[in-house]
């Protein structure tokens, strides 16, 4: 069946079904993982994550009626990560949320069971070695995501320069002019991190994604949240229906390792 028509499914379908159209959902490097802390491995030879963006590189914010993601400039090599698990430069290609119908639960990774509010995904590929972000993400080793989980406390203004654009967004398929932003400002204090290879969360879950999850936190307030909750997941023509919750939950580990830094 053509991707389209599989695409289109998973809208109608939940994270239980998406094995009956996409087979890889029971493959052995499926992702998000729960993080038990204990089993991580120490890997000595794991550098500093070291990412490098131009604000000009941002250029549109949009409603996919998936999540709500800021997409950048990826035809040069402007904003990059490098270091890390990573061997070569990695492209910034977007940014996007995952979040749940209350403030209990929306993460994807989990940390020793733990869910937090909401996880932010920066999406880069492996432009050293593939052409495009399409081809590199049927490789394994095509994409590098950097996630970084959302606590419930205080608001935090960085977080208000998108959550402040969504009213403009709501409806499925919107884009928005959205420049002059560098996404470090939604990185915490520490770049200390989780890495291990895994896949894409949403349809059509390709296994090509080396996961690098930070451990520590940024905030988000309970109103910010809701935002991101009164998002369309509907087109214009269609009954309205809220994207209340766009999160999979943990999928087995498949003896696979967790290292940190
Ligand atoms: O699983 B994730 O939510 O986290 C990691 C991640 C990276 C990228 C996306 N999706 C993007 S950029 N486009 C869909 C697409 C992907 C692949 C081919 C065509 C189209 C979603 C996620
Ligand atoms: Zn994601």
């Amino acid at each position: 069946w053509d991707i389209q028509f599989r695409l289109l499914f998973q809208c109608v379908a939940g994270p239980a079904h998406w094995k009956e159209v996409f087979p890889v959902a029971n493959g052995d490097r499926q992702s998000p993982i729960d993080i038990k802390t204990e089993e991580t491995k120490y890997d000595p030879s794991l550098r500093p994550l070291n990412p490098s963006y131009d604000p000009a590189s941002a250029k549109i914010i949009l409603n996919n009626g998936h999540s709500t993601s800021v997409e950048f400039d990826d035809t040069v090599n402007k904003s990059v990560l490098t270091g890390g698990p990573l061997s070569g430069t990695y492209r910034l290609r977007q940014i996007h949320f995952h979040w749940g119908s209350n403030d209990e639960a929306g993460s994807e990774h989990t940390v020793d069971g733990m869910k937090y509010a909401a996880e932010l995904h920066v999406v880069h590929w492996n432009a050293e070695k593939y052409s495009s972000f399409v081809e590199a993400a049927s490789q394994s080793d095509g994409l590098a995501v950097m996630a970084v989980f959302l606590k419930i406390g205080e608001c935090n203004p960085q977080l208000n320069k998108i959550t402040d654009r969504l009213d403009t967004i709501r409806i499925k398929g919107k884009k928005a002019l959205f420049t002059n932003f560098d996404p470090s400002c939604l990185l915490p204090k520490s770049l200390d991190y989780w890495t291990y290879f895994g896949s894409l969360t949403v349809p059509p879950l390709l296994e090509s994604v080396i996961w690098i999850v930070l451990r520590e936190p940024i905030s988000v307030c309970s109103e910010q949240l809701a935002k991101f909750r009164s998002l369309l997941s509907t087109a214009e023509d269609e009954v309205a229906c809220c994207l209340l919750r766009n999160f999979r939950p943990p999928q087995p580990l498949r003896g696979r390792e967790v290292r940190r830094n």
